[in-house]
């Protein structure tokens, strides 16, 4: 095709930029599809396929013999958070920005996928660009729709950006990589009334306090100290003057467990501290658990191959084996039905993730376009020999 673009002169940073203009929310990534589908529009069409699914896109391409099919993830959704970064590239939708590095992730999978276009590999390769990473969770609706079965890899890989580690290292371990994931949403209903008239109400303030507090006990005390487990509450949200008893609370976390079997344990200490609560202080409490995340477990034997690769064949790359983490991520469906891995790659900033003014460094694209593409190369080489 005439005038069809090379990965060669695919400009990554300003791809990764434009994808930084425009962070939405999960399912909602209509902009960031439609930006996704032009630039694989200026790809040679002979040897891809493309599909939608919602707000994601698939990407199949063919292999020079296409015995296996090699997957590749990426999320694509922005996180509810207002910028606060020194770039002249901000977020351009209030509220709403890529602190999770999605925007990263997304130019990655655009250069990778650019480089096995240009240059074919025995396998076939499907890069999946995978909608609402940070909720509600894609990636296991997509696993069970059509358009993802019928492309349904062999493998499947992805990764993470690290801000921790500097540009040119990555981190990863076989086995859990990361926690096992709840959301967690609490209503209290009180009466309110009067501020001088406490006797008169059930006050949803003072309630929430209580069971603030109460509920950093489920992991000092209820959870094996040996197994690790996390209970954050990032939203409190109540009342309505300083002199009126509030008759409602909202609060708003997550739930965290390294081992699948401690959830359901840290779920019954929540609902047995919420039915202590509605009792001692008379207060009504609603809860919904929102969207559950399965751990990333890394399949041992493809991980552990990976890993002796990367020290054999990639001086360039420093490989750390991590421990496990407690963040969430909806890959792990994908880990659960398909063998693969994800790994952390180093983008050296000293604002974590999810901070309003984490500025990944852009090198960082780079490095895993080379790593990945040539990983996915040796991957389909070594199943023919
Ligand atoms: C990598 C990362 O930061 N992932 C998120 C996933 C969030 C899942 C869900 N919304 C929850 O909060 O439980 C994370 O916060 O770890």
């Amino acid at each position: 095709m005439s005038g069809a673009t090379t990965a060669g002169e695919l400009d990554l940073i300003a791809i990764r930029r434009a994808l930084h203009r425009i962070p939405e929310p999960g399912f909602e990534e209509y902009k960031t599809q439609r930006f996704v589908l032009d630039v694989i529009g200026r790809f040679p069409s002979e040897r891809i396929e493309v599909k939608t699914w919602r707000t994601g896109v698939l990407v199949r391409v063919k292999g020079r013999v296409g015995a296996r099919c090699i997957g590749y993830r990426t999320d694509m959704d922005g996180l509810a958070i207002e910028e606060d970064t020194t770039y002249p590239f901000r977020s351009e939708h209030p509220g709403f920005m890529h602190a999770c590095g999605h925007d990263v992730h997304m130019s990655i999978a655009l250069g990778l996928l650019a480089n096995v276009v240009e240059s074919p590999v025995d396998d076939d390769v499907l890069v999946v660009f995978q909608p609402a990473e940070e909720g509600p969770g894609g990636a296991k609706p997509m696993l069970e729709s059509e358009e993802f079965r019928a492309w349904k890899p062999d493998t499947m890989l992805a990764l993470h950006i690290a801000p921790e580690y500097p540009v040119g290292t990555i981190a990863t371990r076989p086995g859990t990589l990361f926690a096992n994931t709840s959301e967690l949403f609490i209503d209290l209903k009180g009466v309110g009334g009067h501020a001088a008239f406490p006797h008169r109400t059930n006050d949803t303030i003072v309630a929430a306090a209580s069971l603030i507090l109460q509920l950093q006990t489920i992991v000092s005390r209820n959870v094996n100290p040996l197994e690790s487990a996390v209970v954050t509450l990032g939203v409190i949200q109540g009342g309505t003057r300083q002199n009126i008893i509030a008759e409602n609370v909202r609060l708003e976390g997550t739930i965290r467990t390294l081992s699948e079997g401690s959830m359901p344990a840290v779920k019954a200490r929540i609902e047995a501290l919420l039915a202590g609560l509605e009792a001692g202080f008379g207060v009504a409490a609603k809860l919904d658990y929102g969207s559950n995340y399965f751990q990333v477990f890394n399949h041992e034997a493809v991980t552990a191959s990976f890993m002796r690769w990367v020290r054999e064949e990639m001086p360039d790359v420093r490989l750390i084996e991590c421990d496990a983490a407690m963040t969430g991520e909806d890959f792990g469906y994908f880990l659960k039905d398909i063998p693969g891995f994800m790994f952390w790659l180093g983008v050296d900033t000293p604002y974590g993730l999810h901070h309003a003014k984490i500025e990944p460094s852009e090198e960082a694209i780079g490095v895993a376009v080379r790593l990945m593409s040539s990983y996915i190369r040796k991957m389909g080489t070594s199943a023919r020999s």
